[in-house]
């Protein structure tokens, strides 16, 4: 795979609609990740933020539009196919296998790095001790990373929500992503909790791009180098913190979000 130019796009989106129905959720929507740069998508409820994200993953089909990954078409995008493109994602709902322990779960991710299939072996067939041992270190390597290696060997169930979203974070760094996206990483997370995850998902850039959707506004604007602004599927606003921070159609959508939820943040 040949290695991506500083400042040349990583992947990148282009005019992409999803249509419901007669609903549309994501309306001709564009977005380049860059290489070591983490890319924000905010807007509020019922944006289309997650329809985009689903898109990216592959879980969604545009109904028109473009992906590229490093300049290339990539057609029809499939979940299946992320981990060997080098992108690994979290999802709002975690996801984590409940019959596997944590570290298990870890090595699942570390996984892109072996031949036979890590599942079929944990199941069925025997594997080497070697193989064994090399996938448990990336993942414990991982899990210490996201502080979760003292819960290797417990059921992801057993623990509370926001260790749940450390171990799917682990998960996803163990695959070694040149792209890493996140779906609502803070939902769930207290004040601090959202700051701390802040903080790390900016030591990340040094190894992996970032597209980081959510609602948060503080972790986004503090989190990311450029924002796609969604309100209604539509782009209301794209650059930097500072550029769409006091962008009118940004603060209209948002207060008009505060107004139908009758104030307050969660
Ligand atoms: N599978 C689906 N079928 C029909 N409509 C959908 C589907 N998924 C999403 N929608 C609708 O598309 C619109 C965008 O939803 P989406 O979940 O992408 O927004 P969001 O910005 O992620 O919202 P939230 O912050 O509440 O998660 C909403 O009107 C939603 O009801």
């Amino acid at each position: 795979m040949p290695s991506t130019r500083p400042g040349s796009p990583l992947f990148e989106i282009t005019g992409v609609t999803v249509r419901f129905g007669g609903l549309t959720a994501v309306d001709d929507v564009s977005l380049t990740a860059f290489p070591a740069e983490v890319h924000g998508v905010i807007g509020p409820n019922g944006a289309g933020k997650t329809t985009l994200f689903n898109v990216c993953c592959g879980f969604v089909r545009p109904s028109s539009g473009r992906l590229s990954w490093r300049g290339d078409d990539v057609g029809e995008l499939r979940p299946h196919r992320l981990a060997g493109m080098g992108i690994a994602r979290t999802l709002q709902s975690v996801d984590l296998f409940r019959g596997l322990t944590v570290v298990e779960n870890v090595m699942v991710g570390a996984d892109r790095f072996r031949r036979s299939g890590f599942l079929s072996s944990l199941f069925a067939l025997p594997r080497s001790a070697a193989d064994e041992r090399r996938l448990r270190e990336a993942a414990m390597a991982a899990m210490a990373e996201t502080g979760v290696a003292g819960y290797a060997d417990r059921l992801p169930g057993s623990l509370p929500y926001p260790v749940q979203k450390r171990v799917a974070l682990a998960r996803a760094l163990a695959a070694e992503p040149d792209l890493l996206l996140l779906d609502e990483p803070a939902s769930g997370l207290g004040h601090d909790e959202i700051l701390e995850l802040g903080e790390f998902v900016r030591t990340l850039t040094t190894r992996t791009s970032v597209i980081l959707v959510d609602h948060h506004m503080d972790l986004v604007m503090s989190v990311c180098d450029r924002i796609t602004v969604l309100d209604f599927g539509r782009t209301v606003a794209a650059g930097s913190p500072e550029e769409v921070r006091d962008t009118p159609a940004v603060i209209d959508a948002y207060l008009g979000e505060e107004a139908r939820r009758g104030g307050g943040d969660d």
